[in-house]
């Protein structure tokens, strides 16, 4: 987490400075803030901000102003999902962010908060080929159903089937992976809206229906050109953050919320299946702003 903490430590730099003009000051807050991943625009409104409602121009002022600012936009995300009734979930990202192993997470979380109730993954990412069998080994490890089809068939007809069987079924949960990556854009955006229509058309009003975006904690800056694609094609209920345990910034959620409107509901530590948690506005100011 060293490059988590960069940022409180320069925080602090600045203010052991001492003697600087207050526009300077100002003015490298921005660029740090800038450079820990806030985005410019959140940045401009955030000091803005803080230059109107600040208390006192001392470090203790400065840096609580500052941490009220950044949690005033950081709610968690709730997905409302409902036990009684069928749950669909469709994970999103771009290849490697972490979809498959946080939907296998999200699986055993599940299996622990609704032990009753029966639980299906579709294997909707049929683009790479690893990635039916990496799912397909994470269901026989948390004892789940599978609906799968081999590589480059459509991913569409997955999830038609997953949602169908787990109806026949009386399950109340169907977690459907999907690709990050096509041949273009343009047929990543086609595919995931048919998707979406799909499960539109199957579940109408009887069931929930979620889509979560798994942002890879790292990524920084991109991480916003990729959530604005996913919620301009399908939209986005909810944001979960991969890799948290290794990530170089982190502050991304400042403006995925800020500018888009998104809110994290999970943050991933690591590759086994407890490292899953709820997400902590509180915690992850205080990380964010922690020497
Ligand atoms: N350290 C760490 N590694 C993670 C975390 N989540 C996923 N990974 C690792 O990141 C790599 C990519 O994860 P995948 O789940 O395969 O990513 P994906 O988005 O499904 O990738 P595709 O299947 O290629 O679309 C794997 O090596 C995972 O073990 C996390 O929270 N922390």
């Amino acid at each position: 987490m060293a490059g988590k903490k960069r940022f409180g430590a320069r925080l602090r730099e600045l203010f052991s400075l001492g003697g600087k003009e207050e526009d300077d000051f100002y003015e490298e807050l921005e660029d740090l803030l800038i450079e820990a991943d806030l985005g410019a625009s959140v940045t401009v409104e955030l000091v803005d901000q803080l230059r109107v409602s600040r208390r006192s121009r001392d470090r203790e002022g400065i840096l609580q102003g500052l941490r009220e600012l950044l949690l005033e936009g950081l709610a968690p995300a709730e997905l409302d999902l409902d036990p009684q009734r069928l749950n669909v979930v469709l994970f999103l990202g771009v290849n490697g962010v972490g979809k498959t192993t946080n939907l296998a997470k999200f699986a055993h979380w599940y299996q622990r908060e609704w032990p009753q109730t029966g639980m299906l993954l579709a294997a909707g990412d049929t683009f790479r080929a690893a990635a039916v069998e990496q799912l397909s080994l994470h269901a026989e490890r948390l004892g789940v159903r599978i609906v799968r089809q081999g590589t480059g068939s459509d991913a569409g007809a997955v999830i038609h089937d997953a949602i169908t069987s787990a109806q026949s079924r009386g399950e109340r949960l169907v977690l459907a992976d999907t690709a990050g990556r096509m041949h273009n854009r343009a047929d990543l955006v086609r595919e995931l809206e048919k998707i979406h229509g799909i499960i539109r058309k199957l579940t109408g009003d009887e069931a929930v229906y979620r889509k979560v975006l798994v942002i890879d904690g790292t990524t920084g800056q991109n991480a916003l050109r990729q959530a604005e694609l996913f919620h301009e094609a399908v939209g986005v209920d909810a944001v979960l953050l991969s890799k948290y345990d290794s990530a170089a910034r982190g502050g991304v959620l400042v403006p995925l919320q800020r500018s888009l409107g998104l809110r994290c509901g999970w943050v991933g530590t690591g590759e086994t299946y407890q490292d899953l948690h709820r997400f902590s506005p509180d915690a992850y100011v205080d990380d964010l702003l922690a020497p």
